[in-house]
């Protein structure tokens, strides 16, 4: 049985910065991973040449970030792409009606302009909502409010079904109406040619970390902290678990004795969500030149509306969809061909004939991944923000728990992740330590 400070369960950015940082301040860590790599949700394929980010692409919004930061001291290339986040405007977006024509300037400006007035009445009715509210009832209250004729409410509102689904993978009834409070974007959006994992890979030189270590078992005690993974046992002063929300709720990881209030409740009301993404790649764009993002209107657009050019990227033509909620639900067990088939159907709406045959196909399962269970966590109904704080509350002194999900300011997103496993390990040593000893030298 081996003895150190502090076990670190999970080698995606949480675990990998609290690593850093205490080994930095002079604490003997292992960090034990259930992959045979790091990075977690943050993972890049590479097969056939180019960068395929099939986890995490976007930082959205550098200003300030501290990924953003550490990709720079990292030497990672970046690419400004400001589509990540669900706007209906502000970079070059080619709108389709539902009778598959495309909207002119005006008409696509008059709808940016119903989904900003809808936000806005937004605000106020997510302020005054109950606790058991969904995103649907506050944007159904705002939506109201316009008095605005039926076919011009409908395209708002599925719109903002398509935000719901885009943003947290989750249908627009199962999210809490606080549900995206904490989406800001500050400053441009960026993508990672050469691949996000560079940034777990830099964080993870020089740490002790065990890949195919899959923990079942975490106890914890006044004493300390006992870590099973099969048959080889871990012993240590204290444990920051990063293992994503679905992970934690799975029989296959046990805390004993079971986690305390403030944390099992706050546990309990958080969910992975369904979120996966389709790559398609062409022989040739038969999209228009200068457009980041495609996006169909109308009832035939439920599940695929919105497309990503990303042939910059690598130079390839390469359209990026996204399965969410219901749509990722109902095709995760698809084959490829129903699938590719069922996409195209809806750009042969837009683009007739023009479309081509697909030379490449990439698409993720993350809900199949026994290791994340799901994308990311989101509100359901009933839970507040303060929720994800609630997530981390330190357990009997010894125990922590970090990552995406337990972090309240853009949760879901890789800065969360980043500083979650900051404030884990400053909770660990008991004083303050700058984050940028995570990647300085
Ligand atoms: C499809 C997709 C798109 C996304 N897009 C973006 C984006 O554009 N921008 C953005 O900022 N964020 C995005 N995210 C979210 C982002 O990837 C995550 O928030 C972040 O990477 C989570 O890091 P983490 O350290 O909290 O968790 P993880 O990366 O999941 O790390 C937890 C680690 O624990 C390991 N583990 C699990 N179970 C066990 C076990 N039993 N024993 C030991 N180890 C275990 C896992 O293998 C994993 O390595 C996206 C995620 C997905 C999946």
């Amino acid at each position: 049985m081996e003895h150190v400070d502090t076990i670190v369960i999970g080698a995606g950015v949480s675990g990998l910065t609290a690593a850093r940082l205490l080994g930095r301040a002079g604490r003997r860590v292992v960090v034990l991973e259930a992959r045979d790599r790091v990075g977690g949700r943050v993972w890049t394929d590479r097969s056939g040449g180019a960068s395929t980010d099939l986890g995490a692409s976007w930082i959205h919004g550098v200003t300030g970030s501290a990924v953003a930061e550490a990709a720079k001291a990292f030497g990672m290339r970046t690419m400004e792409f400001t589509v990540g986040g669900y706007q209906p405007d502000s970079r070059p977006i080619a709108y389709y009606g539902p009778d598959g024509r495309r909207l002119d300037h005006d008409a696509a400006r008059a709808f940016a302009d119903d989904i900003r007035a809808v936000d806005a009445a937004l605000l106020e009715k997510i302020a005054d909502s109950v606790p058991e509210a969904s995103y649907r009832d506050v944007t159904d209250a705002a939506l109201a409010a316009q008095g605005w004729e039926p076919e011009r409410s409908e395209r708002v509102r599925e719109y903002l079904e398509h935000r719901s689904e885009e943003q947290y993978g989750a249908w627009i009834e199962d999210l809490a109406a606080h549900g995206l409070d904490d989406d800001a974007i500050d400053g441009d959006e960026v993508v990672f040619p050469d691949g996000y994992d560079v940034l777990p890979a830099r964080l993870a030189e020089g740490l002790d970390v065990r890949l195919e270590h899959a923990v079942t078992h975490v106890e914890w005690a006044d004493g300390g902290i006992l870590v099973r993974c099969g048959e080889e046992r871990f012993t240590a002063d204290t444990a920051i678990v990063t293992v994503p929300v679905g992970v934690l709720k799975s029989d296959g990881f046990r805390i004993e004795p079971p986690l305390p209030e403030p944390v099992a409740g706050a546990l309990g009301r958080l969910e992975m969500n369904a979120f996966e993404k389709v790559f398609l790649r062409f022989p040739t764009r038969f999209w228009d030149e200068g457009v980041y993002a495609v996006r169909q209107q109308g009832p035939e657009s439920r599940w695929w509306h919105s497309w990503y050019d990303l042939t910059a990227l690598h130079g390839d033509p390469t359209l990026l969809t996204f399965a969410a909620g219901p749509a990722a639900e109902a095709t995760r067990s698809w084959t490829d061909e129903e699938l590719v088939e069922d996409v195209l159907a809806q750009l042969r709406r837009i683009y007739g004939e023009r479309v081509g045959v697909p030379t490449g196909l990439h698409r993720t399962a993350w809900q199949d991944d026994p290791f994340a269970r799901g994308s990311y966590a989101y509100m359901t109904l009933g839970s507040t923000t303060a929720d994800h704080d609630a997530l981390a509350t330190p357990v009997g002194g010894v125990l922590h728990l970090a990552g995406e999900a337990t972090w309240t300011d853009d949760p879901a997103t890789v800065p969360a992740a980043m500083y979650s496993g900051h404030r884990a390990a400053e909770r660990v040593l008991g004083r303050a330590v700058p984050i940028s000893d995570a990647w300085s030298d």
